[in-house]
């Protein structure tokens, strides 16, 4: 009877006080929540690391916001060793032994969710691209659709297309020069890489240029008026692709979150030349899945004839990636979608690694000189794969992209059933098992800056390709590794490798200093270089 009449009790005083115990069951729950997290009946409990992140994923995703996440999470290692605890059920590897497993045997581990924030828009509906999806099964005919576009076949037969970009952009840096020795403004390097990135990307894959590198031809009989211009103002995708490596800044957060505070950000930081930037992407992406799908129609027997003449005009290749992606049966709204991705994807990461290239070839005129006379030293102009064994350039282009840090932060990958026991050898021989679920990853630049691997490893050193260990081979993981590696690696590095030769040929680095010392980025999945210039002059 009393403890019927205590009971009774609690739950009317309970009752009386609801607003008390609704703010304090979640307290509650996170309290106890945290507790399980550092205590050692917790999985990963015999992983080391700091007490935030093994409190709560906020810390990465606050790191991830600041642009530190990568070197914060090397400052872990170098306190901790290979295997860190960088947050609640997330762990990183800094040791290229466990980059096999993750990324490439049996089809590597795959992505986790949160990838999906990378989605695009198109008009009301939102698409996962062959980036962001994280199914295997879903991404595969995607893939499967567009895979022989990125084969070396392939771009061997294109190779004009991709020269013809390179030579413009190199009569566009030589233009910036000649208006830099005049006086003029110093020459943003990042917005011409960009410019070349675009256009190789679309005119390659989509069978029209963008015109990145063309832009402001109007003005060309004020063409003094007109160099000063294009030094000062950003290409015209650059707001968009700004805008989508911004959403590495918050893209840990679930997705009901990102959603909100995307959604919070695009209404902050709305401005006319974003806008601008979005609408004129959106348009030139429209236009060319316009003229697919009008060559696709007039390519069948039961098209018109008039059909068949605008398709025609149009000359829109049935071999381009949007008419491979229609061919295999995906929508108009979804291809548009893939095609933006590739715009965002290919411009920001060649266009950062080929600007870095470049300046540190300035930086170091004795590397720029060796790479002249290995290249002038050749009978003859060297083709297409002559270039690539040139061992002095791929020296050049291996380094710059292991410093660019086009995507330094980690690549995380979400163990599969069954777990995974990382055997280590680096530290005491310790094996770490991870049971299923938890998030691994290696981080390229924990990996690229590893002192054991890389002597001098923030240093620009070409030559240290010439004979380089297996360890660094290894170790070099600038386009992922595996089986969600680049789709676009063998494009990019072709871009690489005739834009720094061509240049090198034309002399146009002669005579440049760069403004800066360093190029310093915000370390976001895509990083951000800091003023979003890499500035050169020349006296
Ligand atoms: C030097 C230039 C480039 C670098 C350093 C680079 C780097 C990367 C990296 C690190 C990944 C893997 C990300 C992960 O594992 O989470 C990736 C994936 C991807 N990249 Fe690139 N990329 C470059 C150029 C390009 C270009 C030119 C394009 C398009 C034309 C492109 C399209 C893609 C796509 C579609 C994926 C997703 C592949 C998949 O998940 O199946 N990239 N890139």
């Amino acid at each position: 009877m009393a403890l019927y009449s205590v009971g009774g009790a609690l739950v009317s005083a309970l009752l009386s006080h609801a607003f008390l115990v609704t703010l304090l069951f979640p307290l509650v729950w996170l309290v106890l929540r945290s507790l399980y997290r550092i205590s050692p009946l917790h999985p990963l409990s015999h992983v080391p690391g700091p007490l935030l992140p093994r409190i709560s994923s906020l810390w990465l995703t606050y790191h991830a916001w600041i642009g530190d996440e990568a070197s914060v999470v090397e400052a872990l290692h170098r306190q901790y060793g290979p295997v860190v605890r960088n947050g609640p059920n997330s762990v990183d590897i800094s040791d290229g032994a466990a980059l096999a497993t993750i990324y490439t045997e049996r089809g590597g581990f795959v992505k986790p969710a949160f990838y999906e924030n990378f989605a695009l828009p198109d008009a009301t509906q939102v698409h996962n691209s062959i980036f962001s999806e994280v199914d295997p099964s879903i991404r595969a005919p995607r893939a499967k659709a567009v895979a022989v576009l990125f084969s070396t076949s392939n771009l061997r037969q294109s190779q004009d297309v991709i020269y013809k970009c390179v030579d413009r952009f190199v009569e566009r840096l030589a233009g910036g020069k000649k208006a830099s020795q005049q006086g003029g403004e110093p020459l943003n390097v990042l917005n011409l890489t960009r410019g070349l990135a675009v256009d190789a990307v679309t005119s390659y894959l989509f069978g029209t240029s963008y015109g990145g590198l063309n832009e402001r031809k109007s003005q060309r009989e004020h063409e003094k008026v007109a160099v000063q211009r294009e030094l000062a103002e950003p290409m015209s995708a650059t707001g968009m692709v700004d805008s989508f490596v911004a959403v590495g800044r918050f893209w840990y957060l679930p997705k009901w979150a990102f959603n909100i505070v995307e959604s919070l950000d695009a209404w902050w930081n709305a401005d006319e030349q974003l806008s601008q930037s979005l609408a004129q992407v959106d348009e030139f992406v429209a236009s060319v899945v316009r003229d697919a799908e009008e060559a696709i129609r007039a390519s069948t027997s039961t098209a018109t004839s008039d059909e068949k003449t605008t398709a025609v005009s149009s000359r829109h290749p049935l071999t381009s990636y949007p008419a491979r992606l229609l061919q295999a049966g995906f929508t108009p709204s979804e291809t548009r979608a893939q095609c933006k991705d590739l715009i965002f994807a290919g411009t920001d990461s060649t266009g950062m690694n080929l600007a870095t290239i470049l300046f540190m070839l300035v930086r170091r005129p004795e590397c720029h000189a060796r790479l002249r006379e290995e290249m002038l030293g050749l009978a003859h102009r060297p083709g297409f794969d002559e270039l690539q064994s040139l061992p002095y350039l791929r020296g050049v282009v291996k380094e710059g992209l292991r410093l660019s840090m086009a995507n330094p932060s980690r690549l995380p990958r979400v163990v599969p059933k069954g777990g995974w026991t990382f055997k280590n050898n680096m530290s005491n021989n310790t094996d770490y098992y991870f049971p299923a679920g938890t998030e691994v990853s290696c981080t390229p630049y924990s990996l690229h800056l590893n002192e054991r691997v890389f002597r001098d490893p923030r240093s620009f050193v070409p030559e240290r390709w010439l004979e380089p260990s297996d360890e660094m081979l290894r170790d070099a993981i600038p386009f992922g590794l595996g089986s969600r590696q680049c789709i676009a690696r063998n494009l990019a590095t072709v871009e690489l490798f005739c834009a720094v030769a061509r240049v090198v040929e034309a002399n146009v680095l002669h005579g440049a200093s760069t403004v800066k010392s360093s190029i310093d980025i915000l370390e976001w999945f895509n990083s951000k270089v800091v003023g979003e210039r890499i500035d050169l002059v020349w006296g």
